[in-house]
């Protein structure tokens, strides 16, 4: 348990916010009600957290003397990761010297690159994943489309929304899925997975709550994905009772040899009663943004509650829900948004603007969130507010 104070002054329970986007400014404002100072960082100004921190910095987060530097000059009582691209074996480093990084160091270094996450769960736990292999050179790319056949998936080792994933259909479209996973991944050109492509019923994302007094899960999210990235995600999705504890079992799994407290989303492919682990973000994650509007505590009060030492009790779940990404494709600055009053005439329909400065290619920009008496319902209200929403660049 931490001791609460005052923000910005000496007796501030300060939070440093390593990345600052719509999930971070959602974590940002349920530390706020605690009245924890919160320091947001991230790659360029103005991002949505850094909109209601009370001070933000401006850092290249790969950078790891500048990580450093920064760490050591605020002095933060916790060090939140809210994206994978950050030089964490400087995070590793310094929490050996005292630092406490939510969930932990390894967590954070672990999940920053597919391999070290994939290795863990598959060859340390276990858990059933797709197969894969890791790659660095175009003969070994194409030995290992070879080996795993088509259809399969490649993604840069550090990518995130799917930008630098491709699903290969063929074996005469890998040199396409090579180029463009060597030009999408956060950290430049580099190494690639290659996953063998699983043929799932559904898919979900497990959140799971490890705080003082345990583990908790929230109930399943169902969520469609495009070209890598989510668009739509539901709550509750409908499984099977072997599924669900199945999903459970293995989340527990990899969220204990994490380690520490916090949210985590936990990914899987389901098919029948099977469950096959994807990957893992050791904080809330974009599917969950659901439960803004699902469930009493959202991922990020969720979040928040965890990380400072709070208890989780029950977790309620409102009534079925959806949420639908609002993306914009484009260049610009300064957007617009049209149609916010149509998207709101609806009852039980939210939305959430993140205030990005500006777009550069395809980037989700705001949320609807929706609730209803069935999930079907909860989906089509929230597409159809979406719909209504023109983001003018
Ligand atoms: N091996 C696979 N077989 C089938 N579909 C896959 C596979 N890997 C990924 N996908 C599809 O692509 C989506 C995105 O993949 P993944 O979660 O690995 O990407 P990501 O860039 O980490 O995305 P995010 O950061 O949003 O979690 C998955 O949710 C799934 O729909
Ligand atoms: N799937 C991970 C995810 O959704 N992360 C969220 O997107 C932001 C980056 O958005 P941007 O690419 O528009 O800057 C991140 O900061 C995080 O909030
Ligand atoms: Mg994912």
């Amino acid at each position: 348990m931490h001791t609460f104070g005052t923000p910005r002054t000496p007796t501030a329970l300060k939070v440093l916010l390593l990345g600052s986007g719509e999930l971070g400014k959602e974590v940002a404002i349920e530390l706020q009600r605690f009245a924890v100072e919160v320091v947001a960082v991230d790659r360029y100004a103005n991002a949505p957290a850094m909109q209601v921190a009370h001070r933000s910095h401006v850092i290249d987060m790969l950078d790891g003397a500048a990580l450093r530097a920064l760490i050591e000059e605020e002095k933060p009582n916790l060090v939140v990761p809210e994206i994978e691209a950050i030089h964490t074996p400087t995070l590793v480093a310094m929490e050996q010297e005292g630092l406490k990084v939510i969930p932990t160091a390894k967590a954070a270094w672990l999940t920053m690159d597919r391999e070290g996450i994939r290795r863990l769960a598959a060859e340390e736990l276990g858990l059933p994943t797709s197969p894969y292999r890791f790659c660095d050179t175009r003969e070994a790319f194409d030995e290992a489309i070879a080996a795993l056949g088509t259809p399969c998936v490649v993604k840069p080792v550090m990518s995130s929304s799917g930008k630098g994933q491709s699903v290969v259909r063929t074996p005469a479209d890998a040199g396409k899925a090579w180029d463009y996973a060597q030009s999408g991944g956060r950290a430049g050109k580099g190494r690639v997975i290659v996953e063998g492509f699983i043929d799932f019923d559904y898919e979900i994302t497990l959140l799971t709550v490890r705080h003082r007094d345990g583990v908790s899960f929230c109930a399943p999210i169902g969520h469609r994905q495009e070209d890598g990235d989510y668009r739509e995600s539901w709550q509750p999705q409908p499984m099977s009772d072997a599924a669900r504890a199945s999903a459970e079992r293995q989340a527990d799994a990899i969220t204990s040899a994490l380690g520490g407290w916090g949210v985590f989303g936990v990914e899987f492919f389901v098919r029948g009663d099977e469950v096959i682990f994807s990957e893992v973000s050791p904080r809330p994650h974009d599917t969950g943004l659901v439960t803004l509007i699902s469930q009493d505590l959202s991922e990020f009060a969720l979040h928040a509650r965890a990380i400072l030492g709070l208890p989780v009790p029950e977790i309620h779940l409102f009534a079925p829900a959806a949420s639908c990404a609002v993306l914009v494709e484009g260049e610009g600055h300064a957007p617009t948004y049209h149609g916010v009053a149509e998207a709101l005439a609806e009852t039980g329909t939210m939305l959430r603007i993140f205030g990005k400065p500006e777009v550069r290619g395809r980037r989700r920009m705001a949320v609807t969130l929706a609730r209803a008496a069935t999930v079907d319902e909860a989906l089509d209200k929230a597409k159809r507010a979406a719909g209504r929403i023109r983001v003018v660049l």
